[in-house]
C-alpha cells in the first residue's frame, strides 16, 4: 500500500455536502500523497430513513456506515462533519485530522434579504424552519429578549431542500450552518450571519474530521499532516462540554472555543457554552477561559470544567426534551 499509484479509496455518502467536503480533502491529500483518491459511494441509514433526526436517535446516524466500511477494508479513509460524530470515538478508528475550520456560525437565509431582528418585529408571527432543539432554544429565546415570538417549524432534508422551503414561499426563512453553505457554493443566500453572542453552534460545527482505521499507521500519520492543532483543541474542548453534559447530537447544546489574542500573540482560550428549553423560556449559557490547551488532556479538562459549572446551574434540567 506504500506504492504511489495505488488509488487511496475515500467513501462517502452521496450528498451534495459530503461530495463537496471528500471531493476537497481528495484534492489536498492527492497533493499530499501523490496518489490518485477514488471517491467510494456509501449509502447511510440518515441518507434514507424519512424519520426525524431525533426519533431514530440522533447520534452518528450519518457515521456508522462509513465507519463499518473502514473497518471491512472497504475504504482506506472517510470524511465526516465533525458534529455529526458521535462524541465518544471508537477505539479501533483514528480521528487522524481535523483541518482548519470553516466560520462555525449558523446562518439565516430569509425572504426578502430580512434579518431575524426584522423578522421577528413582523406583524405576522415569522415562521423559521430548524429542526435542531439547540437553534430552536436560542432564536427563541432571543426573540423573547426582543419582546417578541417566532414559531419554528421542525424541517429536515437536505440543504437544498431547506432552502427551497424559502425560495417557495412555504417559510420565512431557515436556519443553516454557514460552512454547508461555503461548501456548496451557496454562502451569498445568507441574509444574516448569526452572531455567536445569540445563537451558539453545535460543539464542532464546521469543522470535518479526517478518519481511518488505527491498523493503518502510516496512513495516519499522512493524513495527520492535514490537521490543525488549534481547531483540534478547539473542537476537542466543545465535545469534551457535550460528552460531560451526557448530551447527544441532537440535545440542546451550543458551544464553541475560541482563541484570544493580544495584538498577534495567541494568549488563551475561551469556551462559551450553552443548553436550553426549546421554547427559549430558560437559558443556561457560560463561558470559561483558559491557556491555549497544549494537549488533547488540557482540551478535554477545558469543557469539563465548563460542564461543571452548567450542570452546577442546573443544566441537566434542561435536556430531558427530546426535538421534534
Ligand atoms: N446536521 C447536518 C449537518 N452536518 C453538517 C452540516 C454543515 C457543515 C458543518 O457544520 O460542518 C449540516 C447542515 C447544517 O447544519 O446546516
Amino acid at each position: 500500500m506504500n506504492d504511489t499509484t495505488t488509488p487511496l479509496r475515500l467513501g462517502t455518502r452521496r450528498s451534495k455536502l459530503a461530495m463537496a467536503q471528500s471531493g476537497q480533502v481528495a484534492e489536498a491529500v492527492q497533493q499530499l500523497t501523490g496518489r490518485p483518491v477514488e471517491l467510494v459511494e456509501i449509502t447511510t441509514y440518515g441518507d434514507v430513513s424519512r424519520e426525524h433526526l431525533a426519533q431514530i436517535g440522533g447520534t452518528g446516524v450519518f457515521v456508522s456506515a462509513l465507519r463499518d466500511a473502514l473497518l471491512a477494508d472497504e475504504i482506506d479513509f472517510a470524511v465526516h462533519s465533525l458534529k455529526d460524530l458521535p462524541t465518544q470515538q471508537p477505539d479501533d478508528l483514528a480521528l487522524a485530522a481535523i483541518p482548519a475550520r470553516e466560520d462555525p456560525r449558523d446562518v439565516l437565509v430569509a425572504r426578502d434579504g430580512l434579518t431575524f431582528e426584522e423578522l421577528a418585529a413582523s406583524s405576522t408571527v415569522a415562521r423559521i424552519g430548524t429542526g435542531s432543539p439547540r437553534r430552536m432554544a436560542q432564536l427563541n429565546a432571543w426573540a423573547r429578549t426582543l419582546g417578541r415570538r417566532i414559531e419554528t417549524v421542525p424541517i429536515r432534508g437536505n440543504i437544498d431542500t431547506r432552502l427551497g422551503y424559502v425560495a417557495k414561499g412555504e417559510l420565512d426563512a431557515v436556519v443553516l450552518a454557514a460552512a454547508g453553505l461555503t461548501r456548496l457554493g451557496r454562502i451569498g443566500e445568507v441574509t444574516e450571519f448569526l452572531e455567536t453572542d445569540a445563537v451558539l453552534p453545535a460543539p464542532g460545527q464546521g469543522a470535518l474530521a479526517i478518519e481511518c482505521a488505527v491498523t493503518n499507521a502510516p496512513l495516519a500519520a499522512t493524513l495527520a499532516e492535514l490537521d490543525d492543532p488549534y481547531t483540534r483543541a478547539a473542537v476537542t474542548a466543545e465535545r469534551s462540554l457535550l460528552a460531560a453534559l451526557e448530551a447527544g447530537c441532537s440535545a440542546p447544546v451550543g458551544a464553541l472555543a475560541d482563541l484570544l489574542a493580544v495584538g498577534q500573540v495567541v494568549t488563551e482560550m475561551r469556551l462559551r457554552g450553552v443548553v436550553g428549553t426549546t421554547d427559549g423560556s430558560t437559558l443556561v449559557q457560560l463561558s470559561t477561559t483558559g491557556p491555549v490547551p497544549a494537549s488533547s488532556e488540557e482540551a478535554v479538562a477545558l469543557g469539563q470544567l465548563l460542564a461543571a459549572e452548567m450542570l452546577d446551574k442546573g443544566a441537566a434540567g434542561l435536556m430531558g426534551e427530546r426535538a421534534l
